[in-house]
């Protein structure tokens, strides 16, 4: 029968702790041209740290320090002999070990697990591994012999499918008295060498759920989990038996919906996959903070099956891949939070050993050694060390915007799911403070637009009483009264309401200038005016935002009741156009946006979608109300003057 027993009575050295070893590997480019038109949101500091731009702020970036960073040019030999091959050695030595390569979808997990005829990865390199550990343990030693084996598996839609049994139904996940997980009636293959492996191993992964989804064409859809299995049997009495346990796991992808495009079975299966992930996370988040109470590896099929690999009883390490493109921004940084996170476990490592009962001394099963750290173990302060990451700092990282409250909650949500308690605090008040700015911001564009108002108001009232009004189309008028004032300044303002005819601002008269201008009603170009616009033109289109406004016109503040209408909404609708669809290149093209107002358009339609309107764009980070108002004047305008 297995049991635990403490590291130093199987290694012979002190006890010793053993966290999880965290890589992260960017994955190239796959598509040159998106490397040429955007540029990638990540890029590596050097060989442990990496850096990736602060949605909260795009002046800044967020720098994250792993174990080791492998960069878009390293290889898969150089992956395997950095990040896995150092905890090979442990599995004869009766403890456990496990591989996870964890990311997005299409970010090249099973790229670095399975990897490809002339690309092998993880997978094959490693059992390769085991097989020379063993014939150079059996060499050297006498005493001890070994066995090899295999059982192949993947979580489906939270059903435990036997891969090398295709078509076998769901199979119960148990934990036997010394907390081995075990899984009846799995598969268990005798391997004599890697070429049987491989005999077993190529058809079974072709039994592998995947599917075709807009960000992969052979997306995983479950998690593949190889089970290596090294008995170690003491040839003479009292015939010790220990049992290393290497589990190889590629995760499905974690996704969002929006851009998998998923629907019906795929969202199903999406539901499932992101549910095990978000339990898996949780379960980093509760050994991580070890404030005690239950840890939910029996949430998931996933995390029960990794319960005796992660979390205090193996050498694990975890590949996160990453991939460069703007359009995984989000779950790149979701990712690089669960990594960073997962970095402060720590595993206390034990050996699984069993003695074999030898006929002489039948009923006389001794247990030979103890169990190193349960789980009523107090945990290392290491694994309660803050996380330093200024990924959640309200104090480091202001929400200068995002006012779109639904990014917020997603971003806060993702987050939290990744966090711990103090960080979660910190990430409410965070929340509460962008809500506050929202509001604040909104109350202000709400009390400009009321001054707005009551300027025409007042412009008219005087107006009026100097005679100097004169009369108009009433669309115009209606347009200009269809304000959304609180009924008190509606009455207030009725009383000196010029009769329907007169409502205008200043003598009007149509230009034919420019094509484009057809419709536009413009100012009568008395010579103030016209020194006006001239500075009005060079400062929206140098960039800067106006300042304070002309009391003798107001075209500086309600310049937009000057246009037409119709014109006004193709303008706009153009701009709409060019906000949903244009390139990087495109949207820089626009007046007042540069390269990273331009980027930030992009991340925000990779969440939401197409803007309804152009007004949507002060969700966007650093575009206030003010902004904005410049942003359409000068775009309008610079249209106009094409
Ligand atoms: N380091 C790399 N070098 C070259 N190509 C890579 C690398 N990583 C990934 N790729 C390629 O990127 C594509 C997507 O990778 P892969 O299928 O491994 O992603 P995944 O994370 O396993 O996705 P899913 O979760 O959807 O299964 C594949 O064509 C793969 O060959």
């Amino acid at each position: 029968m297995a049991q635990r027993v403490p590291v130093g009575d199987a290694s012979g050295g002190s006890k010793r702790t053993s966290r999880v070893r965290v890589a992260v590997r960017l994955r190239p480019y796959m598509d040159k041209q998106d490397e040429k038109g955007e540029g990638p949101c990540v890029r590596g500091l050097g060989s442990q740290k990496l850096e990736i731009i602060n949605w909260r702020n795009a002046t800044e970036t967020l720098q994250y320090q792993f174990d080791v960073f492998h960069d878009e040019k390293t290889t898969q030999q150089e992956v395997f002999l950095s990040s896995v091959k150092p905890v090979l050695p442990h599995i004869l030595k009766g403890q456990n070990a496990s591989v996870f390569a964890y990311g997005p979808t299409g970010a090249g997990k099973t790229h670095t697990m399975l990897g490809s005829q002339e690309q092998p990865g993880v997978i094959p390199r490693a059992v390769r591994e085991v097989f020379h550990l063993v014939r150079t343990e059996e060499k050297e030693q006498d005493d001890w012999e070994y066995s090899v084996g295999m059982s192949y598996l993947e979580i489906y839609n939270e059903k435990v499918l036997d891969l090398l049994s295709p078509g076998s139904q769901d199979l119960p996940i148990r934990e036997d008295k010394d907390r081995n997980i075990i899984i009846p009636g799995l598969t268990h293959v005798p391997l004599s060498s890697f070429s049987d492996f491989d005999t077993h191993f190529i058809p079974a992964s072709l039994n592998r759920t995947t599917a075709s989804t807009k960000l992969n064409q052979r997306s995983s859809r479950s998690h593949a989990i190889l089970l290596i299995k090294v008995v170690r049997s003491q040839r003479s009495p009292p015939r010790r038996q220990q049992t290393g346990k290497l589990y190889l796991v590629d995760l499905a992808g974690s996704e969002d919906n929006r851009r998998t495009g998923n629907q019906g079975i795929r969202l199903k299966e999406s539901g499932a996959i992101n549910l095990s992930l978000f339990t898996l996370s949780k379960v980093v988040d509760s050994l991580n903070t070890g404030v005690g109470g239950r840890v939910p590896y029996r949430d998931s099929k996933l995390t029960r099956l990794l319960q005796d690999s992660l979390g205090g009883s193996a050498h694990s390490v975890m590949i996160t891949n990453i991939a460069p493109e703007y359009k995984y921004y989000f779950d790149t940084f979701t990712a690089l939070n669960f990594a960073a996170k997962s970095r402060q476990i720590v595993n206390q490592p034990f050996v699984r050993e069993t003695v074999v009962a030898p006929v002489t001394v039948a009923g006389k099963r001794a247990r030979e050694e103890k169990e190193a750290g349960g789980s009523g173990e107090p945990r290392s302060k290491k694994a309660k060390e803050t996380k330093k990451t200024e990924q959640s700092s309200p104090s480091s990282s202001q929400p200068h915007s995002p006012t779109d409250s639904s990014v917020l909650d997603r971003l806060l949500a993702l987050e939290k799911m990744m966090m711990g308690s103090a960080e979660r605090e910190r990430l409410n008040l965070l929340k509460t403070v962008a809500q506050s700015r929202k509001e604040i911001q909104e109350l202000k564009e709400k009390q400009r637009q009321l001054e707005n108002k009551a300027k025409v108001f007042g412009k008219l009232s005087g107006a009026q009483k100097s005679g100097e009004m004169s009369g108009v189309k009433g669309e115009k008028e209606d347009s200009l009264f269809k304000t959304d004032l609180p009924p008190l300044h509606r009455k207030q303002s009725t009383a000196a309401r010029p009769k329907k005819q007169q409502a205008v601002v200043t003598p009007l008269q149509v230009s034919q200038v420019h094509p484009l201008q057809e419709h536009a009603i413009v100012c009568k170009p008395s010579q103030t005016l016209e020194k006006r616009k001239k500075k009005d033109w060079t400062e929206v289109t140098e960039g800067k935002e106006n300042g304070g406004v002309d009391p003798s016109c107001d075209v500086e503040t309600n310049w937009e009741s000057h246009l037409d209408s119709s014109l006004l909404e193709r303008l706009r609708g153009k701009i709409l156009h060019t906000l949903n669809s244009g390139s990087l290149k495109e949207l820089k093209s626009l007046q007042l946006i540069g390269d990273k107002k331009a980027k930030l358009i992009l991340g925000w339609r990779e969440i939401h979608g197409n803007f309804t309107q152009v007004e949507d764009l002060q969700k966007i980070e650093g575009i206030t109300a003010k902004r904005f108002a410049s942003f359409i004047k000068a775009n309008i305008l610079s249209t106009m003057g094409k």
